[in-house]
C-alpha cells in the first residue's frame, strides 16, 4: 500500500442554504519520499485536501491512509497527537514567532515532539547556521521560510505539508526554497507535499496531482524530475 492513500474523500461546507462541495470524491496516492505537487487553480480544493492530510480538518466521507493508518477514523485526541508528532507544516507567510530567534522558533517545535532532531543540525541543513540568533524581522523572506522549513523538519515528521511555500518570494528565492524541499525528499526520505497554482513547479516533482473543481483530474508521474535549476517561470 502507498504511504499516503486518499480514497473517495468528500468535504462539504454549509453556507446558509448552499452546500459548497470543496472535495468531491478525491482519490490519489503518494509514495514515501516523494516530492509531490498538488496543482490547481484558486478554489479548486487544494487547501481543503492539505488540511485533511494534516489532521487540521476531517473529511465528511472517505479514507485518509497515512503510513498504514486511516486518520479519517481517528478521535480528536488521536488527531492532536498525529498533528503534533507526524506532520510538519510550511505556510506561505512563514508564521514564525516574532520575538523568538530562528533557533528558538525551531526549538519550540522540538519541545512538543517525541521524534525531534538536533536543532543545530537541522538549521545547518537548511543553510542557516550563520543566522541562528537572528529574529525573524532581521531575516529576508527566503531565510524566514528556511526557518519555517527547519521548524517543520526538526519534528522529523512523516509528512512535510507546504501551502504555496514560494508564494511570497521572488523568483530566485522561490527556486532556492523549492530546491531545498526537493533535496529534503531525496536525501532524508521525508514525504513532501506542496500545494500550488504555479504549474511551472510540476516538472520538478516526482508526482503531480491535478485538482480542478473539487476533483482529481489527472495524476502524472515523472520518472526523471527536472532539477529546480532548469525550471523557469
Ligand atoms: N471553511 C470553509 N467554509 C466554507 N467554504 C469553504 C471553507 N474552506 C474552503 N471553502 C470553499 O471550498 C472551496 C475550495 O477551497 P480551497 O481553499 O480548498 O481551494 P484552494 O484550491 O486551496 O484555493 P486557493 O488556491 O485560492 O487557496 C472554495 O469554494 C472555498 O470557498
Amino acid at each position: 500500500m502507498s504511504y499516503v492513500r486518499v480514497v473517495d474523500e468528500f468535504k462539504r461546507y454549509q453556507m446558509g442554504e448552499n452546500t459548497i462541495v470543496a472535495n468531491n470524491g478525491i482519490t490519489f496516492e503518494i509514495e514515501k519520499g516523494d516530492f509531490a505537487v498538488i496543482l490547481g487553480p484558486s478554489g479548486a480544493g487544494k487547501s481543503t485536501v492539505l488540511n485533511i492530510l494534516g489532521g487540521m480538518d476531517t473529511p465528511d466521507e472517505g479514507q485518509i491512509w497515512i503510513d498504514g493508518h486511516n486518520i479519517a477514523e481517528d478521535t480528536t485526541k488521536q488527531l492532536t497527537k498525529y498533528r503534533r508528532d507526524d506532520v510538519g507544516f510550511v505556510f506561505q507567510f512563514y508564521n514564525l514567532v516574532p520575538n523568538l530567534t530562528a533557533k528558538e522558533n525551531v526549538e519550540l517545535a522540538t519541545q512538543i515532539s517525541p521524534n525531534a532532531l538536533d536543532v543545530d543540525e537541522v538549521l545547518e541543513s537548511v543553510g542557516l547556521s550563520h543566522r541562528v540568533d537572528n529574529f525573524p524581522a532581521q531575516l529576508s523572506g527566503g531565510e524566514q521560510q528556511r526557518v519555517a522549513i527547519a521548524r517543520a523538519l526538526a519534528k522529523n515528521p512523516k509528512l512535510l505539508l507546504c501551502d504555496e511555500p514560494t508564494g511570497a518570494l521572488d523568483f530566485e528565492t522561490g527556486k532556492s526554497i523549492l530546491k531545498l524541499l526537493q533535496n529534503t525528499a531525496k536525501e532524508t526520505g521525508t514525504t513532501v507535499i506542496v500545494i500550488t497554482h504555479n504549474s511551472a513547479i510540476a516538472p520538478m516533482a516526482d508526482r503531480v496531482i491535478y485538482i480542478n473543481d473539487a476533483k482529481v483530474r489527472e495524476t502524472v508521474l515523472n520518472p526523471r524530475p527536472r532539477s529546480v535549476d532548469e525550471i523557469e517561470w
